[in-house]
């Protein structure tokens, strides 16, 4: 059953020295044109909107106490809000107890904003949505809380379903330490390191294309990889074994990687610049990086909407950072090759909707108009997954990469850099 039930409320804080006070109101013409309250269940000919409402399962009125909260400076009352518990004929929607902070009144602006960044996105054929577009997520929906397992809350593939936890991860890490804090740390940040200068002249000094080694625990399509993981072992195997360059993996829930990993990796002497492997769809996680240690990010174009390609990459050009922009097909790689400043474009053969691997992407994109504008870009292009043998490798060479970033192959090896020689048929080390 679908229900295409929506809460659109708006908070007002009034505030007075030692009270803060917040009042709500419901926007019933919104209600009225998301055909809210004429499903069949509360449609009642001749009742208005609001009458609806009174009656309705789910707005039932509710009772509104304040309780006292000391902070250390001053004593606030913020307001309890409480609805009844109410449930639909198959249990799937609750309207729990509720309070509502100015902090929670931000995440509704916040999640407004990602409402818009949805349409934008999907102006531009992207199919991720940067948030559920059912409401922000549940305690920060003001009186009423719901929590309907619609196609509305629910992310449609596990791309979208990382960037929607992403976006609130990092929404809570920026709390605790906000641009200006993040700012004042890159100037004890080690120096930047030449990552596209580095795979570049691992291609010229080998004649095979400068390999981008991924340090990676565990992926959603493939699982553990490694169970005995020491990421800076594997970074030095890496390194031994020829890579130019490595792909460090922070993101935890999904990959079972760090911010910790890219960290000691970089103050472990190893000499390979670092790409942060992470789902970047703030800024502010770009100057993290940076405060990490890291040498290039990631930006996923199936993610991101050209504007914030755009910006993005400016703001790496500021920090000294490559950005290696990835795109999986013809129409993300139309989107990319319109921007100016990209130099490294990485074309992705999993299709990170669907887990489906096939190499033959790489040729696909880089064939005709697309490889011709690339050339005259003089961008550096980098084939990404399911490479596994010497074939592999010299099959995505002759479709014109430069580079490979390679994962699951060598790191599930014993011996990392027997890995690397094994994959490319060679020893590739200087
Ligand atoms: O690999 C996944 O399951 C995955 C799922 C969702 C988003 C991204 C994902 N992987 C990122 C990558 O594409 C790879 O880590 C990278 O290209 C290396 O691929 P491989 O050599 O096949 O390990």
């Amino acid at each position: 059953m679908t229900f295409k039930i929506q809460s659109r409320l708006h908070t007002h804080a009034h505030r007075d020295s030692h009270t803060v006070n917040f009042s709500f109101g419901i926007d019933f013409t919104y209600m009225e044109s998301l055909n809210v309250l004429s499903s069949s269940s509360t449609a009642k000919p001749g009742l208005s909107s609001q009458q609806i409402l009174k009656k309705s399962t789910f707005f039932r009125p509710i009772q509104q106490t304040l309780m006292p909260r000391q902070t250390p400076n001053r004593k606030i009352s913020i307001p309890i809000l409480k609805a009844q518990q109410s449930e639909l004929k198959d249990g799937s929607a609750t309207v729990s107890e509720s309070r509502i902070s100015e902090g929670d009144a931000l995440k509704v602006k916040e999640w407004e904003v990602g409402m818009f960044q949805n349409e934008v996105a999907a102006s531009q054929g992207i199919r991720i949505r940067r948030r559920p577009p059912s409401g922000p997520p549940q305690h920060y929906v003001g009186p009423f809380e719901f929590r309907l397992q619609n196609e509305g809350n629910t992310p449609r593939n596990i791309l979208e379903e990382i960037v929607w936890q992403k976006d609130v991860e990092v929404s809570k890490m920026k709390e605790r330490k906000p641009l200006f804090t993040l700012k004042k740390a890159l100037d004890n940040a080690p120096p930047v390191r030449d990552f596209i200068g580095a795979l570049k002249a691992a291609n010229s000094q080998t004649g095979l294309p400068g390999l981008i080694a991924e340090v990676k625990k565990a992926s959603p399509s493939r699982g553990v990889l490694r169970e005995d993981f020491d990421p800076v072992e594997i970074a030095k195997g890496y390194e031994i074994g020829g890579a130019a360059c490595l792909s460090v993996l922070t993101d935890q829930k999904y990959f079972q990687g760090s911010f910790e990993n890219l960290e000691a990796i970089r103050n472990s002497g190893v000499k390979c610049p670092l790409l942060c492997k992470e789902f970047i769809i703030d800024a502010w996680q770009i100057y993290y990086a940076r405060s990490k240690g890291a040498d290039a990010v990631l930006l996923i174009a199936g993610v991101l909407p050209d504007l914030d390609i755009k910006y993005m990459t400016k703001i790496c050009k500021l920090l000294g950072l490559a950005a290696l922009v990835e795109v999986h097909d013809e129409k993300e790689m139309d989107r990319v090759l319109q921007i100016d400043g990209i130099e490294l474009v990485g074309i992705n053969n999993r299709d990170l909707e669907t887990f489906k691997v096939d190499i033959s992407n790489t040729k696909k994109l880089l064939e005709g108009d697309h490889g011709e504008r690339i050339r005259q870009k003089g961008i550096t292009v980098v084939g990404e997954s399911g490479l596994f043998t010497p074939d592999d490798i010299s099959y995505v060479q002759e479709a014109g990469v430069k580079a490979v970033l390679v994962g699951e192959s060598i790191v599930k090896q014993k011996d990392p850099a027997k890995g690397i020689t094994e994959l490319f048929g060679k020893d590739i080390s200087l």
